[in-house]
């Protein structure tokens, strides 16, 4: 049976003996193929679904590595900056390393089920009335000053743990895909994927994809060649101006011979009713934004007609329940308790 990623993937992992095998199931995700958008778009178009994980969102493979790390290393207490899913994964793997978690996120720019982790998994929240990359620089500075392990993924244990999933899909395709397309907030993940499938692709020769990174329209600082100081988008997770993984995201691209693209708020909450409504899949607005860039990029002929693409969901649509009941087209319809105003109601009355 599954026993986490430090456990199965120890060859690829700054993993040693004094390492503690710290896990809560991590890994293992499914890759889902979209029979319905494949035959609508004439790819062969795969879901790696990152909300399966324990946590819901991708951030726990790299949090795994990074806070054994930590505790290796005789650290007592982590901190982060995060937009919601960092924080949570966290303050999961801290209260389950007996670690002190310190969490600062954007004040009022947080999903609801993130903040609901984060508080529940025990961590010290402090929500900062500026935005993510505000919350980042703090962090980073305080972690010099004293003796607290940053696990921002600038910390490159996240990148380590992160790269895995590269591998997985790797195993379960037999291959790399011809097109990894991910959506881009900080770029520590794209870093990662890219990471993971030169490592694989140098030991199995399994091959290696063109990278396609999506960012939100409002916080296309790598898009648009310049940080933006006050980056808006409703994917919050993705809600990032100055990402600190820049550089490595251009690299990917440019190595690959992908791409950073973008895709507006419109785009994303289409690609994430669609992706539901047609498929059975719920994912976060970010996770979205690989759907929608893909979408445009097969309609420009970017990804050619029958390739074979992986799309990263990042997260669990469940993080965010209010932007699901906001933005949904087709909205809840109130009945009074009779069994007639329901019939009526079914038959379009
Ligand atoms: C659902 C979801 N999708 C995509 C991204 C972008 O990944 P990166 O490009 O590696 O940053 C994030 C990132 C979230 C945070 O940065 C945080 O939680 O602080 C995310 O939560």
């Amino acid at each position: 049976s599954w026993k986490g990623l430090l456990h199965t993937y120890k060859e690829y992992l700054p993993v040693n003996d004094k390492t503690p095998l710290l896990t809560l199931n991590e890994g293992n995700t499914p890759l889902i193929p979209l029979e319905r958008l494949s035959e609508e778009w004439g790819a062969e178009i795969y879901v790696k679904t990152e909300g399966a994980n324990p946590t819901g969102s991708f951030k726990d493979r790299g949090m795994v590595m990074a806070v054994a790390k930590a505790k290796e290393e005789g650290s007592k207490a982590i901190i982060c900056a995060s937009t919601g899913n960092t924080s949570a994964a966290a303050a999961a793997y801290g209260a389950r390393a007996g670690l002190r978690c310190i969490v600062v996120i954007p004040e009022g720019k947080i999903a609801l089920g993130k903040l609901a982790q984060a508080v529940m998994y025990g961590a010290e929240v402090f929500e900062i009335q500026g935005n993510f990359d505000n919350a980042l620089d703090i962090v980073r500075s305080v972690s010099k000053k004293e003796n607290i392990t940053l696990v921002n993924s600038v910390n490159p244990y996240r990148i380590e743990g992160q790269k895995t999933s590269a591998f997985e899909i790797c195993d379960v395709l037999g291959e790399a895909p011809d097109v990894l397309s991910i959506p881009v907030g900080n770029a520590g993940n794209i870093t990662a994927y890219w990471k993971g499938f030169k490592e694989y692709n140098d030991k199995k020769s399994t091959g290696l994809p063109q990278m396609h990174g999506f960012e939100a329209e409002g916080a296309a600082a790598i898009v648009k060649d310049k940080v933006i100081e006050e980056p808006e988008t409703v994917a919050t997770a993705i809600r990032i101006g100055n990402p600190a993984s820049w550089s490595k995201a251009v690299e990917a691209a440019d190595e690959s011979n992908g791409q950073i693209g973008m895709v507006t708020d419109e785009e994303i909450l289409e690609a994430y009713q669609f992706l539901a409504q047609k498929e059975g899949v719920f994912a976060e607005p970010a996770s979205c934004a690989s759907i929608a860039g893909l979408k445009k990029q097969i309609e420009s002929g970017a990804v050619p007609k029958g390739s074979k693409v992986v799309c990263v969901l990042t997260g669990n649509g469940l993080k965010d329940p209010s932007t699901a009941i906001d933005t949904v087209t087709v909205k809840p319809t109130v009945i009074p308790n009779e069994e007639e105003a329901f019939l009526e109601q079914l038959k379009g009355g």
